[in-house]
């Protein structure tokens, strides 16, 4: 398999495959909202969508990073995430970098979004695939965020070779600077546990396929 490894402004056309990589904190809240019972996550264009989307669906759930905000009912973090009831609901995201690559992607045939806490599950998914070629998006600081950049790696790297070893790559997230900010309360909608949860290897056993539905991008856990 040929890995190629691109921040957001390098995606100048679709790829083929596109795996969509945003440890801190996007599609590690992802795949914790559908532990908790989501159904779906509908990606937003803009904080502006996420709240349309609600209003024409008023059992939605908007979900946007930062603070909370009037109108959303969820933050960006898996801390918080925890203990929420979302059985069958779907939830509307909205970040800064995770839900922004998969929409730059969407033309693409395989969209999968990861994270650490997914990673096996992705992993297998692209063997069973057998592509010639992936698109791993390094989704935070325009390509340099080097939680995502790690767990990209990593993941190219099980597809291939069944004993990669996570450990490097988990410390590299650990030490990346979004691991810093989160730690030290530069971003806001926090909970203390976030990054220990963002650094969880293989919590859940699913992948997460992202697919236009009516135009939308939809996002939905994969079994396999
Ligand atoms: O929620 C996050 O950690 C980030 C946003 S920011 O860097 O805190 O503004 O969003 P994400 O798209 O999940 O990287
Ligand atoms: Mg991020």
């Amino acid at each position: 398999m040929d890995a190629r490894f691109v921040g957001i402004p390098e995606l100048v056309e679709a790829p083929s495959v596109a795996v969509v990589v945003d440890v801190m904190r996007a599609f590690t809240v992802a795949a914790w909202a559908f532990a908790q019972g989501a159904e779906k996550i509908v990606l937003a264009e803009s904080l502006d969508d996420a709240l349309a989307l609600k209003a024409r669906h008023p059992d939605w759930l908007a979900l946007k990073d930062g603070p909370a905000a009037p109108g959303f009912d969820l933050v960006n973090s898996p801390g918080l995430l925890q203990s929420a009831d979302l059985g069958g609901r779907t939830l509307v995201q909205k970040t800064t970098a995770g839900t922004v690559g998969v929409l730059a992607v969407k033309e693409a045939s395989l969209v999968l979004c990861a994270s650490f806490v997914v990673a096996e599950a992705t992993a297998r998914l692209l063997r069973a695939r057998k592509n010639d070629g992936v698109t791993f998006v390094v989704t935070g600081e325009d390509g340099q965020a080097d939680e995502d950049l790690a767990c990209a790696q990593y993941i190219a790297g099980r597809t291939t070779e069944a004993g990669t070893d996570a450990a490097g790559f988990l410390r590299r997230a650990a030490e990346s600077r979004a691991a810093a900010e989160l730690t030290e309360g530069v971003r806001q909608g926090v909970h203390p546990d976030d990054v220990a949860l963002c650094l969880e290897l293989d919590r859940f056993p699913f992948a997460m396929v992202a697919t236009l539905e009516d135009s939308l991008m939809v996002l939905r856990p994969f079994r396999s």
